[in-house]
């Protein structure tokens, strides 16, 4: 992330005392004296919350009011324009309403929050949150700002066909641009604005909160506090775009990492954050987004770090496997004979995810010390190629007989994922030794080492797979079964 965009040290550090003491101020809001909001910017990390001096396990870092939580139950924009907010727990519904377009349709909580920043962004200084915003980045990282050069260092990563620009575009164009178009007073100078302009401070403002916002919740209705494993506290953050989402000042303030020390707990008043375990003096104080592979923080976040390569995921395209399960069958097969398989097949899936065998941190926010490991094939593939196989011997009848022998059918399973498993890794432009001997050389950096760290990532469980798999079928050549009995034969 670029946070400051720019901006000067002596801004950006004035920026930040702007900040807290806008922060501190907030009633409610509380700022434990042994942290202290650090620029990393050295080491591309934007500002981060630093303790000063060891801070003891539970501890309270800091108390954020929820009134202070930029989100449709506090802008004022949703008053004006009631129609397009539909109301929920957290968003009732303003009777004193001045909107012009009642038959509007009502947002996604998306669109709604990138209206609300908009709005409040260009309220300038009289938004109430104008020194938050002022600390939001105008640069981010993320896959969708970089050139197509960059993107070509993801290499054959599925990454990229999920960065989703052009959907971004129309759905700014369809749903953003035409509402601020038709009420200018609302979005201050809005009108001043060549559209492309708007269009990329929509995108800036969708950047910020696909990066910094949290799906909300509605406070909880009693003073039971929330399991610790409660979806992360209440504040959940599978982006479904139904969940009503806010943005939370200094909790997004919080690095992250799947190594971590502190949690954001909510109350019906507040968030806190608290420190899970002791914290060092000189250590970041970290929150947790999740098990995402690096690929999926690459694109939500911007960042890679090497903690989330347990999360790591490789995709599997079914034609891949098709196509050497074909190859088995091909003498004596017709493409009508091949369209018939197909037919047979109900419901088919494009990929398949392989995936470590990795558990989820600890409730101090700690992983296991052993690495990974590969646990073998997603069961669905097996059910996939366990159809194919079925209808092929319906279709042809001479391959029936072979295939009759679970031997042979295991055989043919595991030979074929295996080709394909090799085809797979060959898509990406550059062995997996390269990377590795990149990353542990230091010669890459900036998106270069991300994209570098993402493709690694997935040639690993690639080649994990296939040395599994070489193992399993090692093991059924070598085991005495009936196919094997007929082979001598
Ligand atoms: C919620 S904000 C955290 C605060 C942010 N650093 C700032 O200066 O505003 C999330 C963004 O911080 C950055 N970030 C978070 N954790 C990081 C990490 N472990 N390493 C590098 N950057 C990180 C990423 O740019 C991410 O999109």
């Amino acid at each position: 992330m670029d946070v400051d965009g720019g901006t000067a040290y002596s801004e950006f550090v004035q920026q930040t005392e702007t900040f807290l003491r806008w922060f501190q101020a907030l009633p409610g809001a509380t700022f434990h004296p042994d942290i202290r909001i650090e620029d990393l910017s050295h080491r591309n990390a934007g500002r981060g919350i630093i303790a000063t001096k060891d801070i003891p396990a539970e501890t309270v870092l800091f108390t954020i009011p929820r009134s202070s939580i930029l989100c449709a139950a506090t802008s004022s924009l949703p008053k004006h324009l009631p129609s397009l907010f539909t109301p929920t727990a957290t968003n009732p519904q303003s009777s004193d309403s001045e909107d012009e377009s009642p038959s509007s349709p009502s947002q996604d909580s998306w669109t709604s929050l990138i209206l609300i920043l908009l709005h409040e962004h260009l309220l300038g200084p009289s938004s109430p949150w104008s020194a938050y915003l002022s600390i939001l980045p105008s640069h981010f990282s993320t896959p969708m700002f970089w050139t197509p050069s960059e993107l070509l260092h993801l290499q054959s990563s599925a990454i990229i066909s999920k960065i989703g620009q052009s959907s971004a575009d129309t759905m700014l164009r369809t749903k953003i641009l035409p509402i601020i178009r038709s009420h200018p007073s609302l979005f201050p100078s809005s009108a001043t604005l060549p559209d492309s302009d708007l269009l990329a401070l929509a995108h800036r403002m969708g950047s910020a909160i696909m990066s910094y916002a949290f799906d909300l919740e509605p406070a909880p209705d009693s003073d039971e506090e929330p399991e610790p494993d409660d979806e992360n506290g209440g504040w959940v953050e599978d982006r479904d775009h139904l969940t009503p989402m806010g943005m939370v000042p200094m909790a997004d303030m919080l690095n992250a990492d799947a190594v971590f020390n502190a949690h954001i707990n909510h109350s019906e008043e507040h968030l806190t954050a608290t420190a899970l375990r002791t914290i060092p003096a000189g250590e970041e104080v970290l929150n947790y987004y999740g098990p995402l592979s690096n690929a999926e923080l690459l694109r939500r976040y911007g960042y890679v770090t090497p903690n989330h390569a347990r999360y790591d995921v490789v995709e599997l395209p079914w034609p891949l496997i098709e196509r050497r399960l074909r190859e088995r069958f091909n003498v004596g097969m017709k493409e009508t004979q091949w369209a018939a398989v197909n037919d047979a097949l109900d419901e088919v899936e494009d990929s398949f995810v392989l995936e470590w065998a990795s558990e989820e941190p600890d409730s101090t926010g700690q992983q296991p010390d052993t690495p990974p490991v590969f646990g073998g094939l997603p069961e669905e593939l097996d059910e996939q190629v366990r159809a194919f196989l079925k209808a092929v011997r319906k279709v042809n009848t001479l391959a029936g007989e072979a295939l009759e022998d679970k031997h042979t059918r295991k055989e043919i399973y595991l030979d074929s994922v295996l080709r394909a498993l090799r085809d797979r890794e060959a898509e990406y432009a550059t062995p997996l030794e390269e990377d590795e001997q990149l990353v542990a050389s230091g010669a890459v950096e900036g998106r270069q080492a991300m994209a570098v760290w993402v493709r690694k990532g997935e040639k690993q469980i690639l080649r994990a797979a296939q040395k599994w798999v070489e193992g399993v079928l090692e093991e059924l050549r070598r085991s005495d079964g009936p196919s094997a009995k007929r082979r001598r034969h």
